[in-house]
């Protein structure tokens, strides 16, 4: 069996060889040859997309590090049912199939088209200020949530996965886990989510500090389970869980990672599943580098967690998004579609008559 090394140099072979100066097409190319890699033919397809946005709601949002109150998370439950969100809009522009799945939103209504998973958690997490984010059980079955959901995504012929997420408070949680993961300070990897400013954002640091010093032995023991349980989010854990879902699939399924969310929950699926760490790797494509001020961070601690070079996960684009549900890795769809088309129509310099260069 060709191993995906030698898979890799293969297709940037494919992709040199093409009727345009070596690069030209930038990281499309660089897409084309993972997507060559990762299934393992020059003719690599990505034909249906599907979104997998979890929502759930976070104990640490009544601890004011958010600008907009928990219940909006349950409110926009409601304008995804009804089609009104910007993640809906983005599907319906790019021909994506949508999941929004509760994983611990805290309502007792339940919303058409959305599927609840309410036996988890049913009103979220606790806040990790006083105490441990999540049980064992909410963990493992947050986890196993977003594994099952992935699963039917793919068998129902999806060949990208995006993972995307909402709940209020939830770019503080990632923040902690960020800082927990790379050792850097609440202030550096603290931004400003929904948009808290002034004296409201110093209260955010001071909120992820506190409890990045309540869980410092956790932190330093480098348990990640544990870590992660502390810390961590539902909707959070069932991104990562659907991530490795994606990751171990014989179909082999791009994984689309979204913001800075999203980013996190990957980072720690890396960790969670210390076996699965080269096919994550082989599997995710970052698509945007969200305004979220931690990214960069989020984006060298992937890097690392993975073992690939500096570059070698950089995001496709940078547009100032700084929204989640999935939009990023949504509105970036048709670009992994079309780095497919450039492995397998493109033709080479020989096949097309075409002069090389000097
Ligand atoms: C109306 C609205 C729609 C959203 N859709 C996603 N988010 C995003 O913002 C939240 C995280 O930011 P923070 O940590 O500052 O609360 C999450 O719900 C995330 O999905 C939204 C936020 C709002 C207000
Ligand atoms: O980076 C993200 O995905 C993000 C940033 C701010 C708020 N919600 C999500």
């Amino acid at each position: 069996m060709t191993s995906h090394a030698e898979w890799t140099a293969k297709a940037q072979a494919e992709i040199d060889n093409k009727t345009k100066p070596v690069g030209s097409l930038g990281r499309l190319e660089q897409w084309s040859v993972r997507l060559m890699a990762l299934q393992q033919t020059v003719k690599p397809i990505i034909n249906n997309g599907h979104v997998l946005l979890f929502a759930a709601d976070h104990g640490i949002a009544d601890d004011g590090v958010s600008q907009f109150p928990k219940v909006v998370t349950r409110e926009m439950l409601r304008n995804l049912s009804s089609g009104g969100a910007a993640i809906n809009a983005i599907c319906n522009a790019n021909a994506l199939k949508l999941s929004v799945i509760d994983v611990g939103v805290d309502t007792d209504e339940t919303f058409t088209g959305i599927h609840a998973a309410k036996d988890i958690a049913p009103h979220g997490t606790n806040s990790s200020l006083r105490g441990p984010a999540m049980t064992d059980a909410q963990l493992d079955t947050a986890l196993s949530a977003g594994i099952e959901y992935a699963n039917i995504a793919i068998d129902s012929g999806a060949q990208a996965i995006a993972i995307g997420e909402l709940g209020i408070g939830n770019t503080a949680v990632a923040a902690i886990l960020l800082a927990a993961v790379s050792g850097k300070s609440a202030a550096q990897v603290t931004g400003k989510g929904t948009g808290v400013e002034g004296e409201r954002y110093d209260h955010k640091v001071e909120v992820v500090e506190q409890v990045l010093g309540k869980h410092k032995d956790v932190i330093k023991s480098r348990e990640w389970r544990e870590m992660f349980k502390c810390l961590g989010g539902l909707e959070i854990a069932a991104m990562a869980g659907a991530a490795v879902a994606v990751a171990r699939s014989p179909k082999k399924p791009a994984l689309l990672v979204d913001g800075f969310i999203s980013m996190a929950a990957f980072l720690f699926a890396i960790h969670l599943f210390p076996a699965e760490k080269e096919l994550l790797g082989h599997c995710a494509f970052l698509s945007h580098a969200s305004a979220e001020s931690g990214t960069r961070i989020a984006i060298t601690e992937i890097e690392k967690a993975l073992g690939v070079s500096e570059g070698g996960m950089t995001p496709m684009l940078d547009i100032g998004f700084r929204l989640g549900e999935g939009t990023g890795a949504a509105l970036v769809f048709p670009i992994l579609k079309a780095a497919a088309h450039i492995a397998s129509d493109m033709n080479t310099f020989a096949g097309a008559g075409v002069s090389g260069s000097n």
